[in-house]
């Protein structure tokens, strides 16, 4: 249980609270922001996929109006988001550029995450920009969202991208080391929880039911977002976000801030959230020898094993393997196109390469991609 999750972690969410971007509301951070990009960068160096969540559009919005404190009615917040939106876009874009990363601008609503459609898009999309090696730069879509369909916060926005995406670990960034067993700034006494499981219902008591003075927001969104992030078998990381390399240590597998561990294994929580919210995308055919190494378990699907394809998918997206009888065997995340998949059918993984020109991954869907039918 005291093991750390980013060393293996390949895909990450990582949010970052309007405290730390705009220095607790005086205007952005931007040295902050540029030590994330280098973090970011060694990240991705390292072969990582980084999505970033970033708060902050209201704040610096207010700073840019000339306001004195953040408005309370929701159509100036909107127009407060809408000009610090720029400046967060700006900001980001010229730290990324420091360290040679493009990044992009993605603005979401609860409603663009539930509907089924909007869904499988924003998935395409930030899949899509993972794989061109783009930051994708995520916050609510503030112009739009009224208070019955705005996420209210960006913890429960990182969380819903993690599943989106079926993220790793989410790891959320704040303004104190982690979570504590009560509000440390006014609990001296209160001690740091390094490790537990994320839906415990203990943390939520930690963190302030809600109802309290901390229960809108503050770390109990963090909690609830670690129980949802879950779902998909991703842990949750709270640590500050101004602990020198905290990013980079972190990945070397130093235990910092909260770690909340998914309390199904992350492996079958992935695989059930393949299975529930996914839409098939197409159909490959298995011979008889796939069939058998699919069924007995344990085995990924080569390109060799698949002796037809039907339908039009793109990498990442799910399909469903059946026999010669056209009956399933199983679902699967699929590492190749559609294109792509009828080029290298019933050919050895060897050849990948040379028929493509490039080699993905050396399965056609890989073990722990496949939900068996
Ligand atoms: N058990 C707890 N452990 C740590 N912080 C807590 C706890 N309960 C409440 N908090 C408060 O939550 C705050 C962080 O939440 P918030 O201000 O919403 O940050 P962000 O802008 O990063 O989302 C802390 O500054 C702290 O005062
Ligand atoms: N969309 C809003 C997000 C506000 C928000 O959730 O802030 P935080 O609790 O600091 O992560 C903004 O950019 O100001």
């Amino acid at each position: 249980m005291t093991s750390t999750v980013l060393p293996s972690a390949q895909r990450l969410v990582i949010k970052v609270g309007s405290s730390l971007v705009t220095n607790d509301g005086k205007g952005l951070d931007h040295t902050a922001l540029s030590r994330w990009a280098k973090e970011i960068a060694e990240l991705a160096r390292q072969g990582k996929q980084v999505v970033l969540v970033s708060s902050g559009a209201i704040a610096e919005g207010v700073a840019r109006l000339g306001w004195s404190s953040k408005p309370s009615a929701v159509h100036e917040k909107q127009a407060a988001a809408a000009v610090g939106q720029m400046g967060l876009c700006r900001a980001y874009e010229a730290a990324f550029q420091e360290y040679g990363l493009t990044c992009a601008q993605v603005l979401l609503t609860h409603e663009d995450l539930s509907d089924r459609t909007r869904y499988l898009n924003a998935r395409s999309t930030l899949l899509t920009l993972l794989q061109l090696g783009v930051i994708p730069i995520i916050n609510e879509n503030d112009t739009v969202v009224t208070a019955e369909i705005k996420f209210g916060d960006n913890d429960t926005l990182g969380a819903l991208v993690t599943n989106l995406i079926e993220g790793d670990a989410l790891v959320i960034l704040t303004d104190q080391t982690g979570l504590y067993t009560a509000d440390p700034r006014s609990n001296p006494d209160a001690t740091l929880v390094r490790f537990a499981t994320a839906g415990d219902e203990a943390l939520e008591a930690m963190a302030g039911g809600a109802g309290s003075s901390v229960g809108t927001g503050g770390m109990y969104t963090k909690i609830i977002a670690a129980k949802r992030a879950a779902r998909s078998g991703a842990a949750t990381i709270i640590a500050c976000g101004r602990e020198t390399d905290v990013l980079t240590r972190l990945a070397a597998g130093e235990a910092i801030g909260t770690q909340l561990t998914a309390h199904t294994t992350p492996l079958h929580a992935k695989k059930q959230w393949i299975a529930d919210h996914l839409q098939l995308k197409g159909r490959v055919t298995l011979d008889a020898g796939a069939v058998r190494a699919l069924k007995q378990g344990g085995s990924s699907l080569l390109p060799i094993g698949v002796s037809a394809v039907e339908g039009e998918f793109l990498r990442g997206e799910v399909v469903s393997c059946i026999d010669g009888n056209g009956v399933e065997i199983a679902r699967g995340l699929i590492n190749y196109s559609s294109q792509e998949t009828s080029r290298i059918l019933r050919h050895p993984t060897g050849q990948i390469e040379a028929i493509l020109g490039y080699i993905d991954e050396a399965e056609l869907i890989h073990r722990d991609n496949l939900v068996i039918s």
